[in-house]
């Protein structure tokens, strides 16, 4: 019978063994040198472990949560004022073309309605209509007027294309409203101009030609009609139609056309207050990051700025089950507005939709809840011009059209809300908030950023 060649012993077998005696004190050697380098390597992995341990309590997660144009990325703006304020004047010159842009689409809804308008009102048999057509007949006929202010403002108006595609990197959004849509690191497309527009900041990221060409053409065409710009800004008309809400614009128009001849400089800087203004919507998430100190321990704040039109509100949840905090905005000043989205959807409703999907969202059951019933400067602006909140808001019956009394409605429309879908019974802090006013939003800023960093302190054990 053969054996298999595993049992066949040869004679060198033990030599072998005589070799590894021989040597064993060598192997020992070896032996424990190993044991010390893997003790080596786990006491580094321990350390690396306790680090990044440490790196992760000391960082705290926020995000900024609301439908869209409710001020998320105003809010977070003011925090970079005031944590991060470097970085705000780093950016300070890139958002130049952001601001001709909002100042072109404002000229240019202008013209679209005072059009539509004109052509409109003799076939208007309404009250608010005939109410209109007799303020408007004293002025006589205007089209001469108009042709002329519009055959000027051609060339500028033909740049609101150009600029929102090289700001928006080429991307556009399906059935989406016309207007410029931001990535995070937006600014890298944008070329970093001096004031002096003649060369780039240093260490700024790499020029965009696209960018920078459309800026400075943007720049001269508007210095060369700055002049028109005004004059229809502040046409008789233009003012009826406006008083007489049959020309809406963005919130922030009136801001910029008020400042037509500073924004028409040839060294224009946007100013703080442009920046708080401007208008930019927000794809997608974006993470801003930046340190806060308290109590002599310093903290990394992660910001989360959401886009929060319909659309985008899937993008959300992936950054909610490690979410330190929720800020959640709410624009109180919207009841009289409806949902670019969704024309049908009145805007207060669906902020009371979205914040109980929020507190009864079982991912986001552990984070500190902060709402902000926001641009109360508008809501005062609306009813001090006699805009009636029953009229969109049925529910709201006779109760005074005044800003205590409305604030105080929907403040307790939010904290029922609250009460009633509040996953976790956990507190619940309101402010009442007007985002372009620094001072006041500072002191909130610091109020709810200091009750964040103690309750993820109280969630942690951290000292
Ligand atoms: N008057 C007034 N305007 C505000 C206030 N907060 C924000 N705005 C303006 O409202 C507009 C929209 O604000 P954003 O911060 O861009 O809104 P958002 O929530 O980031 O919008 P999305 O990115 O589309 O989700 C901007 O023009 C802001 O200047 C406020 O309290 N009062
Ligand atoms: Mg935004």
């Amino acid at each position: 019978m053969s054996k298999r060649p595993g049992h066949v012993y040869s004679n060198s077998e033990p030599i072998l063994m005589q070799t590894f005696e021989a040597n064993s004190r060598e192997y020992q050697f070896y032996d424990e040198e190993a044991a010390k380098v893997s003790q080596r390597i786990d006491e580094e992995l321990k350390k690396d472990w306790a680090r990044r341990k440490e790196i992760q309590r000391r960082q705290v997660k926020v995000m900024l949560l609301g439908q869209a144009e409710s001020g998320k990325s105003t809010l977070q703006k003011q925090f970079q004022l005031y944590y991060a304020h470097h970085a705000l004047e780093h950016e300070r010159p890139l958002w130049r073309p952001v601001v001709y842009f909002n100042v072109i689409k404002a000229v240019r809804m202008i013209l679209d309605e005072l059009d539509f308008e004109l052509n409109n009102l003799t076939n208007d048999d309404s009250v608010e209509g005939q109410a209109v057509a007799h303020a408007i007949a004293p002025l006589g006929d205007l089209s001469g007027e108009f042709s002329r202010l519009r055959t000027k403002l051609v060339p500028l108006v033909a740049m609101e294309d150009s600029l929102a595609s090289e700001l928006s990197g080429g991307v556009a959004i399906s059935g989406g409203r016309p207007g410029v849509y931001v990535r995070a690191g937006w600014q890298a497309l944008v070329t970093p101009l001096s004031p002096n527009r003649s060369r780039a900041l240093p260490g700024t990221g790499g020029p965009s030609p696209g960018v920078a060409h459309v800026t400075s053409l943007a720049s001269r065409t508007l210095i060369a009609v700055q002049n028109e710009v005004d004059e229809l800004w502040k046409h008789p008309v233009v003012r009826i139609l406006l008083n007489n809400r049959r020309i809406r614009l963005d919130e922030s128009a009136p801001f910029f056309l008020d400042s037509i001849t500073r924004i028409s400089q040839a060294d224009y800087l946007p100013s703080t207050a442009d920046l708080l203004n401007v208008r930019l919507q927000t794809l997608g998430v974006a993470e801003h990051s930046f340190d806060i100190e308290l109590c002599g321990a310093r903290y990394n704040w992660l910001m989360y700025d959401v886009g929060g039109a319909r659309g985008q509100r899937h993008a959300w949840v992936p950054y909610f089950d490690d979410a330190t905090a929720i800020i959640f905005l709410a624009p109180i000043s919207a009841f009289d507005q409806y949902l670019e989205e969704d024309p049908r959807t009145n805007r207060v409703d669906d902020s009371l939709q979205l914040f109980t999907a929020i507190c009864s969202n079982k991912l986001l059951k552990n984070s500190h809840l902060v709402l902000m019933l926001n641009k109360t400067d508008l809501l005062k602006k609306k009813l001090e011009a006699g805009v009636k909140v029953r009229k969109y808001i049925t529910s709201y019956g006779d109760r005074p059209n005044t800003f205590a009394d409305v604030s105080e409605y929907f403040r307790a429309h939010f904290i029922q809300v609250h009460k009633r879908h509040d996953i976790s019974r956990r507190a619940l802090y309101v402010h009442f908030t007007s985002m372009l006013d620094i001072r006041a939003t500072q002191d909130i800023i610091v109020n709810v950023g200091e009750a964040i960093i103690r309750s993820h302190i109280a969630k942690t054990g951290l000292a």
